[in-house]
């Protein structure tokens, strides 16, 4: 079953202008035409302006669908997510999260009110509807989880936290994540058991804008920034997303815990909607715009979508079962007749039934032991894959924090250098003023920006993870190898209590199966840990690039300053200062560093492996 690219969903909703928007005289500038476009007018702008001369500032934007001050609450549903709710029991993953300013509509879209639910109920109601339409031959296990997420913190809460901010009386300061799991089970006589596992996450972001706008003060501005960064995150990625070819570029998920949680709603194994809101009113028009802008970027992202299908081992050894049970009952019908024949030619031999029972008998007593020989086999492999997949993931999460770490440092070296240039440029005279000014320390350095602070206190839980996840890989690594040793001992001695030959087929393949399982285990890690070297080594080339440039500015200045002075160049330094001009003029280096960039950019893209999340697949 191959993963398909499905591109993210975009729909907008226009809410209706509110009263206290009526009260201040706001005018309607956000109008829908037809389904899918928005006209977003500048109120900035003369309308008695017959030449309209500057009609830049009026823009229209296409998404897959707009909704306005007429559209019901199910009317968003059924056109946006109501198509989703058959895949998640069958096993697809769904993402609909809901992006806006504060006071936008998007708790309304979401949540809505008793007598006009919103997405989570509609949702919730359909959802159970078809599970009771198809548990004639399914079995279901549904869990749901609440989560509200406030940047470093984060925790499930009966209440969301709502307090009212200048722009909307009951503003919900958190996004709070509803995720809905459901595991279908096949249920049929012929043993072609199928397990799906769909998960649906439904998200009501926070509001969009910055804090300042919001005129926040104290904990709510505090909490505001918080919630602003981990939308910056999301921001971050989905621009690294929606760039062209963006399959060939890093995208950081792990800068904050919304952008960790939606790693699959916008890059990977997810049908994915969001649904942009906007208050149509003149007052907002900076906010709409921005919403606008943002909403129309992640157009453009893709998500590969596949089914979770779980326990091929399992499936496996059900089919080899089937087989190997077909094929005794063969021989078994094969031997009555055989009697039979025999039988009728010799009618004098009593208690043929007998016989045939006592031989049946016996098949069905190594037939009992023999299921127990297997799952003892697929529950000791099991058990090790487990193990397997936990310890790439950990030893992924470790590659990531690498990289991650990698980044901080280069943003704090980074300013280390800003900060020393600074130093540099200053002039002995200005340097003296200000060590006046500055009192007796006679200290001269630039404020660390609220920037710097923050990845340098990143960098900290970024190495704390990192031990942690080390010790957590150590430990799992023993408890595989104990595991390996048991399993090895199981298939050595195992044959020996087996009888037939089928029986002693049925083991091979299941051994087989699982050999094949931990090579695929195997590449995918591999494929994992080059993806993250090039990287690495795309950050490395970064950092070497910037060395490079600063080397360069040397270069240059010492040329100057020897021309300038009339200092006597020896003629190998000048030859080298050449040689050195020449390369840089034709671009060498730059060139290959641009076909360096192309290359590891189609390496990654084949490197990609299809669905990490998914653990037995076919
Ligand atoms: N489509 C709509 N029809 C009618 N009323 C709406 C609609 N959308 C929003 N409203 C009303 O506008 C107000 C603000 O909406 P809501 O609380 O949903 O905004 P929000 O985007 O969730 O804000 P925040 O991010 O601050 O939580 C509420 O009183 C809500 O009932």
């Amino acid at each position: 079953m191959e993963p398909k690219d499905q591109q993210l969903m975009v729909a907008l909703r226009i809410r209706p202008l509110s009263e206290a928007e009526l009260e201040e005289g706001a005018t309607i500038i956000a109008h829908k035409v037809g389904d899918q476009a928005v006209v977003l007018m500048d109120p900035s702008e003369d309308p008695e302006d017959t030449l309209r001369a500057h009609r830049s500032r009026e823009r229209t934007f296409i998404f897959d669908r707009v909704f306005d001050q007429h559209s019901t609450q199910e009317d968003v549903y059924s056109t946006t997510i109501r198509r989703l709710v058959e895949g998640v029991i069958s096993g697809y993953n769904a993402t609909v999260f809901a992006y806006g300013p504060s006071g936008a509509g998007k708790t309304h879209t979401m949540l809505g009110m008793d007598a006009e639910p919103g997405i989570y109920l509609q949702t919730l109601t359909d959802l159970f509807q078809a599970i009771e339409e198809t548990r004639d031959h399914m079995d279901y296990c549904v869990s749901m989880s609440y989560l509200e997420i406030m940047q470093l913190l984060t925790k499930g809460n009966r209440q969301r936290t709502q307090e009212p901010t200048a722009t909307n009386k009951t503003s919900s300061r958190s996004h709070a994540v509803l995720q809905v799991t459901v595991c279908q089970r096949r249920r049929s006589p012929d043993l072609a058991e199928e397990v799906h596992l769909g998960k649906l996450f439904m998200v009501d972001l926070a509001g969009s804008e910055r804090a300042s706008q919001t005129q926040n003060r104290g904990k709510r501005m505090k909490e505001g920034a918080h919630i602003n960064r981990s939308l910056l995150a999301l921001g971050n990625c989905i621009n690294a997303l929606s760039e062209k070819g963006s399959r060939t570029q890093y995208v950081n998920f792990r800068d904050s815990k919304l952008t960790r949680l939606l790693k699959d709603a916008l890059g990977g194994n997810s049908h994915t909607v969001m649904i942009a809101h906007i208050s149509p009113a003149s007052s907002s028009f900076e906010e709409s715009r921005t919403t606008l802008l943002y909403a129309y970027r992640a157009k453009n992202i893709k998500t590969r979508v596949k089914r979770n299908l779980l326990n091929v081992s399992y499936r496996i050894a059900q089919y080899t079962d089937v087989i190997s049970d077909l094929r005794r009952e063969i021989e078994h019908l094969k031997s009555k007749i055989e009697k039979q024949e025999k039988n009728k030619s010799e009618p004098g031999i009593p208690d043929v039934q007998g016989r045939v029972e006592k031989i049946y008998l016996h098949g069905t007593c190594s037939h009992l032991q023999m299921n127990k020989i297997r799952a003892q086999l697929i529950g000791a492999f099991k058990e090790q894959m487990e193990m397997r997949h936990s310890l790439v993931e950990l030893e992924n999460t470790n590659l990531e924090l690498h990289v991650d770490l990698y980044r901080h440092l280069l943003t704090i070296a980074d300013w280390e250098q800003g900060k020393s240039d600074l130093h540099m440029q200053r002039d002995q005279s200005e340097l003296e003023k200000d060590e006046e000014l500055a009192g007796t320390d006679g200290e001269d350095v630039p404020e660390e920006p609220q920037e710097v602070a923050v990845t340098t206190e990143e960098v900290n839980l970024l190495l704390a993870e990192h031990q942690k996840t080390s010790a957590l890989k150590a430990g799992l690594e023993q408890r595989l190898a104990l595991a390996r040793q048991k399993a090895s001992k199981m298939e050595t001695l195992l044959p020996a209590q087996v009888t037939s030959e089928d029986q002693r087929e049925v083991l091979r393949l299941l051994c087989r199966a699982h050999e094949l399982e931990v090579e695929n285990t195997e590449l995918r890690a591999d494929s994992l840990r080059c993806k993250t070297l090039l990287c690495q080594k795309d950050l490395v080339i970064q950092h070497c690039h910037q060395h490079r440039r600063l080397c360069e500015q040397l270069i240059r200045g010492q040329w100057q300053l020897m021309q300038d002075s009339g200092v006597q160049v020896p003629e190998a330094l000048e030859r080298q200062y050449r040689l050195y001009f020449r390369e840089l003029g034709e671009g060498t280096l730059d060139r290959l560093l641009l076909l360096h960039s192309r290359m590891a950019s189609s390496l990654q893209v084949s490197l990609t492996p299809c669905t990490p999340v998914c653990r037995y697949e076919v």
